[in-house]
This record gives C-alpha cells, structure tokens and sequence, in this order.
C-alpha cells in the first residue's frame, strides 16, 4: 500500500553480483517526494548497478528496489512515472533527434506532441533534424534528458546526466532538477562533480565497493567539512581510491 510517507525511489538491502565479483551489497537509500538525492562513488563502486536494479534492467540477487513503494515492473503506467538517463551513447547514430523521441513517445504510449516543446527546451531545435552521429555527447546527453522527460514523469533516475554538459548546460540541468523537485518530483543523480552534486542535491550517499560508507543532508555535510563535499567524500573513499 501507499502512503504519503512511503518514499518516490527506495532501495532495501539491494544485492548483485556478477559472478565472483559483487557489485552491489546491502545497499539502502530512499529519495521522499521533493528531493534530490545524489549517488556518489568511485569508478565500479556499484551505482550504475543499482540504478539498473531500480529500473528493472538488472536482475536483483538481494533485497527490493521500489518505486512508489513498488518494484518498477508492477507499476501501473511506468513511463508516466519514471523517467532515466543511463547511457547516452545508447541513441541510434542515424536517426535524428526528432525521430528519436517521436519513437520513444509511441513507444511509451504518449503524445508526440510534448516532442517540439522538448526539443525547444533541450536547446536542440537547430539540431533536431541532424543523425544523432553528427552531436557531440553534451548534445547526446541532452537528447537523453529529453527522452527521460517524455512521459511527464514524477521520479527521475539519472545516471551521469551533466557528463559531456557545457556550463550553460550544466546550468540549465541544474534548474531543470530544482524545478523537477519543487513540483513533488523525487531526483536519484549519481555524478563524480562533487561541487555540481553540492548545488543540485539535497541529500547524498556515497558507495564504495557496492556497500554505503556514508551519507547525509548536503547542507550539513558542508558546513561540516569546511564548506565542500570533497573532504568529505575524500575521507570515506579515499584510501580505495582507483578502479575496482
Ligand atoms: N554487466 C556486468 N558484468 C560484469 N560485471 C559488471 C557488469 N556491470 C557492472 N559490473 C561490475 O560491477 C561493479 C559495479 O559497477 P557499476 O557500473 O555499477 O559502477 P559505477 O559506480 O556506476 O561506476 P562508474 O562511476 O565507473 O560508472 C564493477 O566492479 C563492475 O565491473
């Protein structure tokens, strides 16, 4: 059942392993309406694969990924739900950004008429009818974010959603979240750009080694840790520091 108290995106214990190696273990998080949670962690720390547990796109060896208090394949209408970037480089090179999210939207089951109104808002009308092998990944990303915001979602999940962003587009990005949130949306962000997770997100959790090391409200970690979060991501992972 649903509450009001029952959170937009929760992970309960969520457990993975790929063979030998275990990528996630007992991981728990959750993002309440409203907020804006930013995944941390070094390179193979386990947040892309925890993210894909949410989504239902990796299977889940231990504990539960919720949605609304569901796993995401039991939701009612997932893409008027939930919204995700994962991999931009996953855009098909010869087809234009337009066509893209035309599919996308009858693919999901909305009105491709949100389409024009997205391409205006991504800033990449100019481009719209370009293949997608002629943008650059700042542009990639772009069409990414559109593709997530296509069903008018309330949950985001966003894996690395500046990466290839120039300023004004990390800009924009940035107040595209705030306002996401300000309207009872729920943001999961993961990001290696701690000063841009400082100003984008409210809360954090860092994972190192697929377990959580540490977490709390941004505004008081900061004030903690002398004004940034890099100390205090540095203390927690910093001795692992390097490829998993
Ligand atoms: N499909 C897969 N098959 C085998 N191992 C995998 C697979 N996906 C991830 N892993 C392993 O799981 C661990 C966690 O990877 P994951 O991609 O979740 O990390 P990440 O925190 O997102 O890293 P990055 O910041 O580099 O994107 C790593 O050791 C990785 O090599």
């Amino acid at each position: 059942m649903t509450t009001d108290d029952t959170p937009a995106i929760a992970a309960y214990g969520l457990r993975k392993a790929y063979g030998h190696t275990t990528a996630v273990e007992e991981v728990s998080f959750s993002v309440p309406r409203g907020r804006v949670l930013g995944l941390l962690g070094p390179n193979g720390a386990g947040k892309t694969t925890s993210m894909r547990m949410l989504l239902g796109l990796a299977s889940i060896d231990g504990g539960r990924a919720h949605i609304h208090g569901r796993p995401y394949a039991e939701l009612d209408e997932p893409a008027r739900t939930v919204g995700a970037v994962l991999d931009a480089g996953g855009l098909h090179p010869g087809r234009t950004a337009r066509q893209h999210l035309r599919i996308a939207a009858s693919m999901a089951g909305v009105d491709d008429t949100g389409v024009q109104p997205l391409l205006d808002d991504t800033g990449l009308t100019a481009a719209a009818d370009r293949p997608i092998r002629t943008y650059s990944l700042g542009m990639r990303q772009r069409v990414a974010l559109a593709t997530a915001l296509l069903g008018d979602p309330n949950v985001l999940v966003l894996d690395e959603p500046a990466n290839g962003l120039d300023p004004a587009g990390t800009r924009w990005l940035r107040d595209l979240v705030h306002a996401f949130a300000a309207r009872g949306g729920a943001v999961l962000l993961s990001s290696h750009i701690l000063a841009e997770v400082a100003h984008v997100a409210h809360d954090v959790v860092v994972i190192d080694h697929g377990r959580v090391v540490g977490g709390g409200r941004v505004d008081e970690l900061t004030d903690e840790h002398g004004g940034d979060l890099e100390s205090f991501y540095l203390r927690l992972t910093g001795e692992n520091a390097g490829v998993i």
